[in-house]
């Protein structure tokens, strides 16, 4: 059974200290260290063009909205503003690579695996909610044999709005079965930690992902350095650190 926290006794407040917390991962650079492959079937695309390939630097500025902003944005940063025209044949050709070579050098992240299992035995639902396409997510997950872990997996593409729209994340935590009380997001960039404060979730964030500038600027609820610390207690302790300001900022 998870551990709960003791809020006031009464029913509401039990009812929800027994619903099972749901931790909820963004994917690229928070799950998996996905950049090499990204970078490659990236460069493989806008090559079609005979533009210059972008390196693992100029990725943190064009990763967070899905391929078809990725694509866009490195166009652009190589001196060739997309027209409309142009895209469709350039997604496809992305996404005809990017799928062909899964999983290619794509891994989770040190201590991920370990820290899943551990919440799964204690009773956690765990949820993917990612910008990438839902397919792409689906086939990658399903590669690494991934997918068994999660109650829901999103995508920019699921819902008619995506991450940091609050909706991306509250229909992901309502897909899972969770709620919003007893859930976290857990993501390396500042679309994570934006839709978690728009959702009115506590955030935590990881440094070792795609963030453009230092996650400390993001001002997520937690920072974690390895996925050791992604303890059932920590959740716990976020999830009622989170409860308890709310509960001030209200009295106020
Ligand atoms: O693929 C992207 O652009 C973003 O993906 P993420 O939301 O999993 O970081
Ligand atoms: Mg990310």
């Amino acid at each position: 059974m998870p551990i709960t926290y003791s809020g006031k006794t009464g029913f509401h407040e039990e009812a929800i200290s027994l619903t099972p917390a749901l931790v909820v991962f963004d994917l690229d650079g928070t799950l998996l260290d996905t950049h090499a492959d990204l970078v490659e079937s990236l460069n493989l695309t806008i090559a079609a063009l005979d533009l210059a390939p972008v390196t693992y630097a100029d990725l943190t500025h064009l990763v967070g909205h899905g391929a078809k902003v990725m694509i866009e944005r490195a166009c652009r940063l190589r001196g060739h503003p997309l027209s409309e025209s142009e895209l469709p044949p350039l997604l496809e050709r992305f996404i005809a690579h990017y799928t062909d070579t899964m999983p290619g050098h794509t891994q989770p992240y040190p201590g991920l695996i370990a820290a899943m299992d551990t919440l799964k035995i204690e009773g956690y639902k765990l949820a993917v909610c990612t910008n990438k396409l839902e397919s792409l997510a689906l086939t990658l997950l399903r590669k690494l044999h991934l997918t068994g872990y999660f109650d829901a997996i999103t995508g920019g593409d699921t819902f008619p709005v995506r991450k940091p729209d609050a909706q991306h994340l509250t229909g992901t935590i309502e897909r899972a079965g969770g709620i919003l009380a007893r859930s976290i997001m857990i993501g390396d960039s500042l679309n994570d930690i934006a839709v978690a404060r728009n959702a009115n979730v506590p955030s935590i964030a990881v440094p070792f992902g795609y963030s453009d500038v230092p996650v400390e600027t993001l001002r997520p609820d937690r920072i974690i350095l390895h996925y050791d610390e992604l303890t059932p207690e920590l959740v716990e302790t976020v999830i009622c650190d989170f409860a308890r300001s709310n509960a001030v900022a209200a009295s106020r």
